[in-house]
């Protein structure tokens, strides 16, 4: 059968977010969250829809896409897809199913500031500079409804489609947009190295160093983003059942945590419109399941160098939406499990702390399984975490300056002295300063240095050790200056005495 199609000739005008939208000339706008906007679109007319749109995340799109419908009042049907477990896990649709439903209240922010909070189980705001009476308009004057499936989705938008054609709502309706422009700290734009004990203690450090010297750069999506590049995060003593700081600043909670292992340790068919999961990745799509393949490889090898599972198809090239996370790696030494993912582009605001735990989840089950197997108990080691493009987008600068400036600090004062690159004792011995370099635990001497003076010393020991911690080379340096004060007056020098 075939239907007439009516001959609407609406243009719809994003302001935010313009390249990442598929336009038509219709009333309807089609959300598909984690579903590929393409796979909607190849279903239906141009005068079908007024526009195609993904909405990923409930507490940064839903604002920008009110906002556009505000400025889009001929559009008055609304389909949403709830199509994925990606959906589920970031919740995107159903909060904003939730907006149409229950409304919205004054409240405030993740990062405290007022706005408009959406009734809904999963945090959603809108900017309070948008008016109240606007959104309560764009609630009455929209019909909505969700679907399930892509095909769901397009009986949807077709039969809206079919309905009459109905005037605009209003007059179109523009509100302020507050922005913050960072200030930035001169640093090293290549190669950054971060240390933690946890996955939120090294995530904290991680939003502070791009924070304050990332480069700003557009991003491919229609904005900003702060950027650091080749950032390897190394969290030596994640426990077991992960650390969730009370109250919790990160980003995901348990609940969510058991979602996203999901979508790392499970296989998962093949689904249109869905870009991969890194669980079919690893399991199945390259026709071997990796996963297995380096337990085996390591219970056959412990020494394996190349227990190497690989993510990206080289097909990935052709079409958009490849996988971040590219290429993982174990590796045994000294009896305990090491893992390094590499990421070729990461969100370390939004994503970074997810897929660091999942990853922890797999190296787990990797160590385990092998335990399970094979005579070898292994420990586990560090995970870590090479992003090569490490960003933080300019939807969540303030978020991030939130966090650095109510936890950095105090993470910072939570430091231990124990620096791996060892000890250095300093004495006084017969006219000249002596320094002798020790190992950490055992105390083996590694080394020593004399001299007189304290900048050629301690210019001497930073060459030699040039991973020294710059609070120990600091502390050093104001010892070797106490120790050749006391040389010249001939008076005693003892190391940490006033
Ligand atoms: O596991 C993931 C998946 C996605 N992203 C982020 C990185 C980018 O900000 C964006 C993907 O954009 P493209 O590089 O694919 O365009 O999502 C992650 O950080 N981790």
């Amino acid at each position: 059968m075939t239907v007439a199609l009516k001959a609407n000739q609406f243009e719809y005008k994003a302001l935010y977010k313009p390249n990442q939208l598929i336009y038509g000339l219709g009333q309807t706008a089609v959300i598909t969250g984690w579903t590929v906007k393409q796979a909607i679109a190849l279903h239906l007319h141009t005068s079908e829809y007024a526009v195609i749109g993904q909405l990923y995340s409930p507490t940064r799109g839903i604002n920008l896409l009110i906002r556009n419908l505000l400025y889009n009042p001929h559009v008055r049907f609304l389909v949403v897809l709830n199509a994925t477990k990606e959906d589920k896990n970031a919740g995107a649709g159903e909060c904003l199913l939730d907006f149409f439903f229950h409304g919205f209240e004054e409240g405030v922010s993740d990062n405290g500031l007022p706005c408009w909070v959406i009734r809904s189980n999963i945090p959603g705001y809108i900017d309070i500079e948008v008016e109240k009476s606007a959104l309560e308009q764009l609630r009455e004057s929209v019909k909505f409804a969700s679907a399930k499936s892509i095909a769901d989705a397009v009986n949807q938008a077709k039969s809206y489609a079919l309905e009459e054609t109905l005037p605009a709502w209003g007059k179109k309706l523009e509100f302020p947009l507050s922005t913050v422009q960072p200030s930035i700290l001169p640093g090293p734009r290549y190669g950054h190295r971060i240390e933690g004990k946890t996955i939120a203690e090294t995530w904290v450090k991680i939003i502070h160093r791009i924070k304050t010297t990332g480069t700003i750069r557009p991003t491919g999506y229609d904005g900003q983003w702060q950027e650091l590049i080749d950032l390897i995060a190394v969290v030596t003593d994640e426990p077991e059942d992960f650390y969730f700081p009370e109250p919790n600043y990160l980003p995901i909670d348990r609940n969510f945590l058991q979602e996203y292992i999901s979508q790392i340790l499970d296989d998962a068919p093949y689904q249109e419109g869905v870009k991969y999961t890194y669980g079919q990745r690893l399991r199945s799509w390259f026709g071997r399941d990796q996963i297995e393949q380096v337990i085996q490889k390591l219970i056959g090898e412990i020494d394996a160098a190349s227990a190497v599972m690989n993510l990206w198809d080289v097909k990935d090239h052709d079409k958009g939406g490849s996988p971040c996370l590219n290429h993982i790696w174990l590796r045994v030494v000294d009896n305990e499990l090491s893992l390094t993912a590499t990421l070729r582009s990461n969100d370390m605001f939004a994503a970074w702390v997810a897929n660091a735990m999942g990853l922890r989840a797999l190296q787990q089950h990797i160590r385990d399984d092998i335990a399970k197997r094979s005579e070898y108990d292994l420990k586990m080691g560090p995970l870590i975490t090479i992003s090569q493009s490490a960003h933080i987008y300019d939807d969540t600068w303030s978020n991030a300056e939130q966090l650095i400036q109510k936890q950095y600090a105090a993470i910072c004062r939570k430091i231990d002295y124990n620096d791996e690159c060892g000890n250095f004792l300093i004495e006084v011995d017969q006219g000249k300063i002596v320094v002798t370099h020790t190992t950490m635990g055992s105390g083996e001497v590694v080394g020593s240095y004399f001299g007189k003076d304290a900048l050629t010393l301690i210019r001497e020991i930073c060459a030699a050790s040039p991973s020294i911690r710059p609070d120990h080379a600091g502390y050093l340096g104001m010892e070797l200056n106490k120790a050749a004060e006391c040389l010249k007056i001939g008076k005693q020098y003892v190391q940490d005495r006033k």
